[in-house]
Formats: C-alpha cells, structure tokens, sequence
C-alpha cells in the first residue's frame, strides 16, 4: 500500500475548548488511485488532507506515505516531505497573480529532483498557447489548469486537493476532475479530492465517508463511473 493511516486523532486546542477533528481514522490506498473525501462541513476533510501533506503534527497515530513515517519526521523532513512528495490543488488556484502562466509553473521546477518540463506540463493541460498570458486573463478552469501544472510539474507521488472545483460550474469541474484522473493514470499519481459534493464520489477508485471527524466508511468502488456520465 502506498499510504497507510492508522488510528489517526487529530486534536486542536483553542482555550479551554478541544475539538476532535479526526478520531481513530484507519484506511489504507494503493498508488494510483483516484480517491474522493466526502463529508459535509466541519467533518474533518481538511484536517486529513493536511495531516497527509504533512502540514501539522497528529496528536496520536500514525501515517505512511511510501517508504516514509511522516507522522514522526521533526519540521526540516516535513518540509522536505512536502516539497518533494507533495502536490497541493486548491479551490482558489492560488496563482500568483503578477507572473505569467508560463512563469508560474516553471517556480516549481527546481523543487523536485525529476520534475517535468513546465512547457510539457502545460501543453499536457491543454495550455500550449495561453502560457505567455496573465492570471487575470483566464478563466476559472483555466486557472485551476494552470495551478494543476503547477502542482504536477515537480512530479509529486501524491496530488491533494481541497474542493478543486468548488469554484467551477459542473462542465468546467468535469474537465478539471477528468484532468486530475489523467493524472492518476497518466502518471501513477495517488489523488486525493476532497469534497462535499457526494456527485463527484461516484467517479472514485475509492470513497472515504467521514463525518464529525470519524470515518462512517470505506468504500472500494469496483466500477466508478466516467467523468462525462455525471454531472451537478
Ligand atoms: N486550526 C484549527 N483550530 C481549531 N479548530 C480547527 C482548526 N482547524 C479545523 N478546526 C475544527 O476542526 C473541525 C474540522 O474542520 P475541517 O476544516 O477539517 O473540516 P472540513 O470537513 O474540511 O470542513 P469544510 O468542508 O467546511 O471546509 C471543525 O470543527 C473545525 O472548526
């Protein structure tokens, strides 16, 4: 298995108030997959996609990520560990505005030691001729095309991504979701979507239901649909 969380509880502390985020997760996924996080609001999707991305520390289990215990790697590793490994998608692209799409994505280049080519990553976007032009001249799923490249163009083993088309109305969300399953295919790439929208769940490999930071289910999706056979 290529991630492996065990027994994850994640506790945040605000005065005299602790919140349980996550308590006592366990799932496993190959490398790969196309993987979907559903649950409705506040039930902890975030906090497990930042806990696999290495962002904070868990306050008790474990998580593997390869060969690597990222639960016991101190700040300089986690660091590492997210450079290299990881490959973060985000509902508002998070693009930096003053840079050209080309220049963007090339930032990236030097973080990994076998990363893409950002005019290859690009063009395999469907970005060939728009990588000269500025943020404020695309449009929302180019924008999520552009930090997509951007994520991939290291070459990360992992892609997380927090509500990729929550800003996207469904033709435009089902070209990027169709995109990031490329990438999952194309490139073995492990994809972690996170979402609310129980829709995009059926196109999985595999759905982890959770709600008040407990996991309701694991569901192995032995035939997920098409992308172009769903819509919201
Ligand atoms: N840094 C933090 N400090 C305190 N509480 C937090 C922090 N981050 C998250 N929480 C709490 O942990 C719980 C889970 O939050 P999380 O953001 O993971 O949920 P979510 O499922 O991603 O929600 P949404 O879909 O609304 O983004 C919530 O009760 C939230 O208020």
């Amino acid at each position: 298995m290529f991630i492996e969380v065990r027994n994850i509880k994640k506790e945040y502390k605000t005065g005299n108030v602790t919140t349980a985020a996550l308590d006592n997760v366990s799932f496993s996924l190959e490398e790969g997959t196309f993987n979907v996080v559903l649950g409705p609001s506040g039930s902890g999707k975030t906090t497990l996609l930042n806990m696999l991305g290495g962002m904070d520390w868990l306050t008790e289990g474990e998580i593997k990520v390869g060969s690597a215990i990222i639960s016991k790697m101190k700040e300089r590793e986690l660091t590492n560990y997210r450079r290299k490994t990881i490959g973060f998608v985000f509902q508002f692209y998070n693009i930096i505005p003053s840079l050209n799409v080309f220049e963007n994505v090339q930032l990236v280049e030097n973080l990994g030691e076998e990363s893409f080519d950002a005019k290859e990553i690009l063009s395999s976007v469907g970005l060939k001729n728009r990588m000269q032009n500025f943020p404020q001249d695309l449009s929302g799923g180019e924008l999520q095309r552009v930090s997509i490249a951007r994520a991939i163009c290291k070459n990360p083993q992992l892609l997380l991504c927090d509500e990729p088309t929550g800003a996207l109305d469904s033709k435009t969300g089902q070209n990027i979701l169709q995109l990031l399953k490329d990438m999952a295919i194309k490139y073995k790439k492990t994809v972690i979507v996170v979402t609310h929208n129980a829709t995009i769940a059926e196109v999985a490999d595999n759905v982890i239901h959770i709600k008040d930071g407990i996991l309701e289910n694991f569901e192995v999706n032995s035939s997920p649909k098409q992308i172009d056979e769903i819509a919201w």
